[in-house]
């Protein structure tokens, strides 16, 4: 559904440069959750950003159903970490969901509905005609993802959406994100600096090296389907996957194989 063919990023030029991608491979199928781990600062934004089409790789391409990436393609949507910086204080919670829906043209009672129902499944109903200042961080990054929802994205990037979230919250925010998956059979792609999070949440963990960044490996997670904050962790598997990611963001050289470069 979306690859990265070689693709690689260098900010600047000259003396001045710096290589923040090598040379990226991999592809995400339709209905996957990929998450993308690596070191701090080993450029997991700068991929996000070209895999959307926000900004263009120096080197490679992104195809999307094939079609190579040269502007933000109206299946996709993003949710940002800064989530008080994605919405738009002066408009309600339900107008910022509505906002994006304008490249739709959709007629009113579907674009009703498609509200209630995104509104419904991060639940918050009740605060549609509130304003994001009077909001929790956690209700406020609802919002954002509510709004992606909304806009029905053929593949949702995510990159670090609850960093900046306190823990449990974070916890229940996850957990939405997996209900949303599986309810709207949506293909993500999730950037996270946190290895549990990256193994609970995926069913496969894109290992980035640190810059100049390549893929480490490619992980897949034979986890059960329906996961539990407790239960799930405790697992022995989703122990041994966690260990090994962050064996591997320490010593990318352990990595098994040779970079995968399709889908598992
Ligand atoms: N606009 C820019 N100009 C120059 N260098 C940049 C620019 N944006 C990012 N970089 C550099 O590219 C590298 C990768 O940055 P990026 O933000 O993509 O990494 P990250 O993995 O998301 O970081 P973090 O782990 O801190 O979230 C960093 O060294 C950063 O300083």
């Amino acid at each position: 559904m979306l690859t990265a063919n070689h693709l690689s990023h260098t900010y600047g030029s000259g003396a001045g440069a710096h290589a923040a991608l090598a040379d990226i491979d991999f592809t995400v199928e339709q209905g996957e959750l990929v998450s993308i781990v690596g070191p701090s600062g080993c450029g997991k934004t700068t991929l996000l950003r070209t895999l959307s089409g926000l900004m263009r790789p120096t080197g490679g391409s992104v195809t999307f159903h094939g079609d190579e990436i040269v502007e933000v393609p109206t299946g996709l949507a993003m949710v940002f970490q800064d989530y008080s910086r994605s919405l738009y204080p002066w408009l309600t919670v339900e107008d910022n969901v509505r906002f994006p829906l304008r490249r739709l043209h959709l007629p009113k009672e579907e674009l009703r509905s498609r509200i209630d129902e995104a509104l419904a499944a991060v639940g918050l109903t009740g605060h549609a005609a509130k304003y994001p200042g009077q909001l929790s961080g956690g209700m406020q990054q609802r919002v954002a993802i509510a709004r992606a929802l909304a806009y029905r994205p053929e593949i949702l990037l995510m990159d670090e959406p609850f960093a900046s979230i306190d823990a449990q919250t974070r916890e229940d925010l996850e957990d939405l994100v997996l209900e949303v998956k599986q309810r709207f059979s949506m293909t993500i792609i999730f950037v996270t600096h946190d290895i549990d999070e990256s193994v609970y949440l995926a069913d496969r963990v894109v290992v980035l090296s640190k810059p100049p960044t390549r893929v480490v490996t490619i992980l897949d997670v034979p986890l059960p389907g329906e996961r539990d904050q407790i239960s799930t962790k405790e697992l022995p598997e989703f122990i041994r996957l966690r260990g090994e990611v962050a064996r591997l963001i320490r010593h990318p050289r352990d990595a098994q194989e040779p970079v995968a470069a399709a889908a598992g």
